[in-house]
């Protein structure tokens, strides 16, 4: 066997392997063509403008009620004081321009002055309230926009936890998920955009009154000189969002990089593994490719906005020439063009207002649009959709699994086909098997996590899917592989809120799994926070953590207690106790144990061999030592590796 590290070379670095040579295909750097969703850029590049603009009244609508609901006083604050606005800045225009006409129609200039006074004093009026109103309407704003978008981002996790668990394994979940966080966070802006473009449509109106009146043509002609700008904003606004829809998988990666480099649970890896300097290589070209796509997109965007400004441009000059033109030509006295002058002026501003706003409506309403397709379920599934709501009438007796295949979203093959399997109240069912065989997705269906493809899994007489999925986990005390902690206090993390019944009950359970021994040497006993994050508290270590999550299970008083790998981090003391523990634990439950170390499932009454997805053997531990196949051959070579000669 020869080295591939070589003097020169930095360790770990194969020789002739630049770490950085990734393979081409059809010219997309293939970590960049990993992380693409193709569905989701044609989702996004088929909601047009116009399906936008159908959604946007039920979209804002929606972000009202939300903001109705968090904050009552805000929102209609807000409201009444952007219409005020509005209202008052067409009084101040149609006063300004009544002011201006009356200047400069003829006759003596004190008389001129005198009428034009009650207009003058509405002006000062008008102007002192719109400057009291901006003031509230910024306090108002500093008191909905954080409440708001707290309360959007807890809409997006209620709707995540109400999903089946096999959405959240579908692929593009997490990118959707992503997509629609950003939409929840920028729904203020929908709320604050809309009372914009509202204002901006008051102020509009009086304009658009003075021009009517001044002359019928002045504002048609308005209208379309703005429209090019208005087309280009929006469409520019499109080729944004596409390119952040795009990108989004790559941005959720680096996301992903930079947190892995960071934050101390991969930091040994980081250093140890060399795996820091690799992984800044892979951000850098990530970030390159998600650079090059934004950059194109902020340059088409440019370029749709210079010609709308200069479309635009054209377009007003047209105007200006109209109004010059029917001065000239005697069509309109001198003294309503100078009100013409500058209601047109503001009428202008008040429609690039509107378009400004109207398309960062548009924008936002693109966004938001993802997170409300989240919430209605789009792309994930809601329990609440695919299962009854039926409740247990008495605790089940028996847990099986009727005939089941499962495939996982997107997979190539079936994980589970055509297996069954029971286990009562009272018993201990072992099952075995090797990597990837479908232990734990087996043990999900038990417990009615997942529901199967075909088949059926049964509590006592009803299926899963006819129950009340939260009710029913009530009975399901879980011992995942991938365990959960949680920077909370050991008492919080043992409960998880499941009705603390007192520290005799908790000490119980942590002498079952052996935590008590931990106990002495916290700081505050239950009480003390979990994680060296944050002063005062104290990291746990591995095989601690998973003593602690055994007693998170034990502290349930389930009937079903199902153990995925449940000693894997523990020592030898620890891990005898819970096996010997475990036919008191099963007295009034049902077990299902999962574990490589096989002569740990000499406890159970019954073994179940798993082999690529289906039950190959099953037996008593006695039958299935003695008797040739998968069980027996995995269990010789584990006594051959410890040094048992039999
Ligand atoms: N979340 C998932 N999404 C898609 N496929 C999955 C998922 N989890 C498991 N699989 C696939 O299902 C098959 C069975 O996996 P499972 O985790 O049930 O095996 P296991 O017997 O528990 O393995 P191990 O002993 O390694 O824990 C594997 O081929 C795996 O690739």
């Amino acid at each position: 066997m020869t080295s591939s590290v070589t003097q020169e070379q930095p360790p770990g670095r194969p020789a002739g392997a630049p770490q950085d040579a990734v393979p081409e295909e059809a010219g997309v750097r293939e970590e960049e063509f990993l992380y693409r969703d193709a569905s989701r850029l044609q989702a996004g590049s088929l909601l047009t403008t116009r399906t936008m603009a159908r959604r946007l009244p039920a979209l804002v609508l929606r972000s009202l009620r939300l903001a109705w609901g968090v904050d009552r006083a805000a929102t209609v604050g807000l409201l009444v004081c952007q219409i005020a606005t509005g209202a008052l800045a067409a009084l101040g225009l149609l006063a300004v321009t009544g002011t201006i006409t009356a200047l400069v129609s003829s006759g003596d200039i004190a008389e001129r002055l005198w009428e034009a006074a009650p207009q003058l004093a509405v002006i000062a009026g008008a102007t002192g309230l719109r400057a009291l109103l901006g003031i509230a309407v910024v306090w108002l704003t500093g008191r909905l926009r954080p409440v708001l978008a707290r309360a959007a981002e807890l809409t997006m996790v209620e709707a995540a936890l109400g999903a089946e668990l096999a959405a959240n394994n579908k692929p593009g979940y997490n990118d959707a998920f992503d997509i629609a966080d950003r939409g929840a966070q920028v729904t203020p802006d929908l709320v604050e955009e809309a009372q914009d473009v509202l204002a901006a449509a008051a102020t509009l109106t009086a304009g658009a009154a003075v021009l009517a009146v001044l002359h019928p043509l002045l504002l048609p002609l308005l209208l379309l000189a703005c429209l090019p700008q208005a087309a280009a904003y929006i469409r520019s606004a499109r080729v944004m969002y596409l390119a952040k829809v795009a990108t989004s998988g790559r941005r959720r990666m680096l996301s992903k990089l930079r947190w892995h480099m960071a934050y101390q649970e991969s930091s040994e890896e980081m250093r140890a593994c060399l795996a820091g300097p690799f992984l800044i290589g892979r951000y850098r070209k990530l970030a390159d490719s998600v650079n090059t796509a934004e950059r194109e997109a902020a340059n088409t965007g440019a370029r749709m906005g210079l010609a709308g400004a200069l479309a635009g441009g054209v377009a007003s000059a047209a105007v200006w020439a109209a109004l010059l033109w029917l001065l000239s030509s005697g069509r309109m006295s001198l003294a309503a063009g100078g009100g013409a002058v500058f209601a047109l002026q503001t009428a202008t501003g008040s429609v690039r207002g509107m378009i400004n706003g109207g398309a960062r409506l548009v924008r936002t309403g693109w966004y938001v649009q993802d997170w409300q397709n989240f919430l209605d379920n789009a792309h994930g599934q809601a329990m609440a959709d695919s299962r009854g709501s039926r409740l247990l009438s008495a605790v089940p007796e028996r847990f099986e699994v009727r005939n089941v295949t499962y495939r996982y979203d997107g997979a190539p093959k079936d994980s589970l086909s055509g297996v069954s399997l029971h286990v009562r109240r009272g018993e201990i069912v072992a099952l075995v098997g090797e990597n990837g065989s479908g232990k734990s997705t087996l043990s999900r269906l038990l417990c009615g996590l997942l529901l199967p493809t075909e088949g059926e899994v049964a509590w006592g007489h009803t299926s899963t899917a006819q129950l009340d999925p939260w009710a029913a986990w009530g009975h399901v005390a879980l011992v995942p592989q991938k365990f959960t902690y949680l920077p909370l206090t050991m008492r919080d993390n043992i409960t998880f809120g499941q009705g603390d019944t007192g520290d005799a009950a908790l000490l119980a359970a942590c002498e079952a799994s052996g935590a008590s021994e931990m106990l002495p040497h916290l700081r505050s006993g239950l009480n003390t926070l979990l994680t060296s994050e944050w002063f005062g508290g104290q990291q746990l270590s591995g095989g601690q953590w998973q003593r602690l999550v055994l007693t998170r299970a034990f502290h349930r008083q389930a009937a079903l207690l199902v153990m995925d790998e449940p000693t894997a981090a523990l020592d030898a003391r620890a891990e005898h106790r819970i096996f010997s523990g475990l036919r008191e634990l099963a007295k009034d439950r049902a077990v299902l144990l999962i574990t490589h170390r096989l002569t740990n499932v000499a406890v159970a009454d019954r073994i179940v061999v798993l082999d690529e997805g289906r039950i190959v053997q099953e037996g008593t531990y006695a039958d299935l030592t003695r008797t040739p196949g998968l069980f027996r051959s995995l269990w010789e070579l584990q006594r051959r590796m410890s040094g048992d000669p039999a």
